[in-house]
């Protein structure tokens, strides 16, 4: 069976990826979240024959991964092998780095997002992204924090939609129960695991389909970091999940699958070793690179 050729056509990703004409996208007015998320799943993810350079420097180079809806996926390997230049061309970020630049194509529903002419901000609404350090707007209310991404560009939604947005997103990422009668503080003012939980309300509240998680745990204590795994394998089961983690029980315990990238030499692009069901990269990776990295011989 022959593979239909992605386009690089920006209207699909409008009709496609975000389900509503362009005429559409500029408000969910008469829709809440409530009414978007019940049944529904992530996107496909695709990437195919990828490299990411700074400047001349190539940084990590031939990827091909396929991402599942419904799954979470962890991006393992030694530092510098490119996990978060990955991380980041999935959602066209890379391409915002100062000389940053891509081969390849990252398909998501079978849309190329780093083709000609993509809107980079319908990408970003697509797939969200949560970062290492909790990063909420640190003068904004919980509140405000939350729907930050839904006032930029749009104009006259009603106060009780963003009230219910508000909800859902804190519901979503477990924090509703904790937050819900000190809204009007100011984001700075949680915890640092509630403060991650608010970036992912943050991320959830624009409705991605894909979410990407680059070390989302490693500023966080042991507790709060038991608190964001739950949160993922809840998840996982209306978003597609990418996450970069050093650690290698959290990629055992969270992720469906694993992918181990690694440079094979020094000066050398990071490359992609091997990705199968985290279980067996664990037990039996098929590479001896996997097995010296997974038993800590190397890395
Ligand atoms: N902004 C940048 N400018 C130039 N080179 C960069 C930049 N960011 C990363 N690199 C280089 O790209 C390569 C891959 O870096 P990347 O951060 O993606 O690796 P990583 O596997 O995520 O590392 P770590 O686990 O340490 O976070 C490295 O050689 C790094 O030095």
């Amino acid at each position: 069976m022959t593979t239909p050729e992605p386009t690089n056509v920006p209207v699909k990703i409008r009709t496609v990826v975000t389900e509503r004409a362009p005429s559409d996208i500029s408000g969910l007015e008469n829709e809440t979240i409530d009414a978007a998320l019940p049944g529904r799943t992530g996107s496909r993810v695709e990437i195919r024959d990828l490299s990411a350079f700074y400047g001349s420097h190539l940084a990590v180079t031939g990827v091909n991964l396929i991402v599942e809806p419904t799954e979470v996926t962890a991006l393992i390997g030694p530092s510098g092998c490119g996990k978060s230049t990955v991380l980041r061309c999935v959602n066209g970020m890379h391409l915002n780095t100062p000389t940053g630049r891509v081969q390849g194509q990252v398909l998501i529903d079978d849309i190329n997002i780093l083709g000609k002419g993509v809107d980079p901000v319908l990408v970003r609404r697509n797939v969200g992204m949560v970062f290492q350090r909790p990063n909420p707007f640190p003068t904004m209310s919980i509140y405000d924090n939350v729907v930050a991404g839904l006032r930029l560009g749009r104009r006259g939604r009603r106060t009780s939609e963003y009230d219910d947005i508000v909800e859902v997103s804190l519901t979503r990422a477990g924090l509703w129960p904790e937050v819900k009668d000190r809204l009007k503080a100011a984001g700075s003012s949680l915890s640092g695991g509630q403060q991650q939980r608010l970036c992912i309300a943050r991320a959830l509240a624009v409705e991605p389909r894909v979410l990407l998680m680059d070390e989302p745990c490693s500023a966080l204590d042991p507790i709060s970091t038991l608190v964001i795994e739950d949160l993922i394998a809840e998840l996982k089961a209306s978003y597609t999940i990418i996450i970069v983690t050093h650690n290698m029980q959290q990629a055992a315990r969270v992720s469906d699958t694993t992918a181990f990238l690694t440079v094979p030499g020094l000066g050398q692009a990071g490359a992609l070793v091997e990705i199968g069901p985290t279980s067996r990269i664990f037990s039996n990776p098929n590479e001896k690179a996997t097995e010296d990295y997974i038993t800590g011989k190397v890395g």
